[in-house]
């Protein structure tokens, strides 16, 4: 995990170099190089099958590349796993969340890191009180607040907020989102992108995937668009606009 002096020399939190990515004979990930900074907000941009799912999932470790290099706080790594990604301080958020339908809203947000007592007893009364904590905090959506509510009962959007809650809980240096307000209606959609810039504020970076470019226009510092698996522009918020964003995304 990186220490707050990483952050504070400007090396990148997360840097990733020369990336391919093949699944059988198609190029995903076409030397595509991407980088993380320390408190920002990259927004993630690109027509449907640019590649941005694939370069979240090669970040998160679930689909390794086939080949490239890899840094984190300037360290050259090897993130072939899930574990080995959150052992890097990346936490993520799936466009196809994995919840567990027959549990309880408390069991999902714990799920694989579960409170235990001694001798490694769960310890439920700990999770159901940190469960209210964080959906009261995190994001604040109607409809679970009752932490012993089986998931399978939640709408899309309020299982989203689930997913999310349990990412925010266990948050990390990074946290990426792919498509996180799909699900969501207009008010949970704000309260996100808010929490988003709230995140930053305590040091967490984040990386938002989304074809909503209001929305990444509203949170991202920095924008990087992809098309045929690489980049293909990149600007900070402050040199481009809103029309030129779009302008690339499509022309693409
Ligand atoms: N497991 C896979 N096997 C083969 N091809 C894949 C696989 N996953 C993705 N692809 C292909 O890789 C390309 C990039 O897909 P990816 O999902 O990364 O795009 P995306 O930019 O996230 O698109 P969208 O915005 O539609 O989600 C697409 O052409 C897709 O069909």
């Amino acid at each position: 995990m990186l220490s707050k002096a990483d952050a504070d020399t400007g090396t990148p939190l997360y840097e990733a170099r020369n990336i391919v990515k093949k699944y059988g004979s198609f190029l995903a990930l076409d030397n595509m190089n991407f980088h993380i900074g320390s408190n920002e907000v990259v927004g993630l941009l690109g027509d449907n099958g640019a590649g941005k799912s694939t370069l979240v999932k090669m970040i998160s470790g679930i689909n390794p590349p086939t080949s490239g290099e890899i840094y984190v706080g300037g360290r050259k790594t090897e993130i072939r796993n899930r574990a080995a990604s959150e052992a890097a301080g990346i936490e993520t958020i799936y466009q196809d969340i994995a919840l567990v339908d027959s549990m309880s809203i408390s069991r999902n947000i714990f799920m694989g890191r579960e409170l235990t007592r001694r001798f490694g007893f769960m310890d439920h009364r700990a999770m159901r009180d940190k469960a209210i904590d964080i959906l009261g905090s995190a994001v604040q959506i109607s409809g679970i607040d009752d932490p012993d509510k089986e998931v399978g009962f939640l709408s899309g959007g309020q299982k989203q907020a689930v997913a999310i809650a349990r990412a925010v809980h266990f948050k990390r240096n990074i946290l990426l989102l792919d498509e996180p307000t799909s699900a969501l209606s207009v008010r949970e959609t704000e309260h996100l992108l808010a929490y988003v810039r709230e995140l930053k504020r305590d040091g967490t970076s984040s990386v938002l995937v989304t074809h909503n470019l209001y929305h990444a226009y509203m949170v991202c510092d920095r924008f990087v668009v992809m098309s045929h698996g690489t980049k293909v522009f990149e600007a900070a918020k402050k040199d481009t606009t809103i029309e030129e964003l779009t302008d690339h995304v499509i022309r693409t």
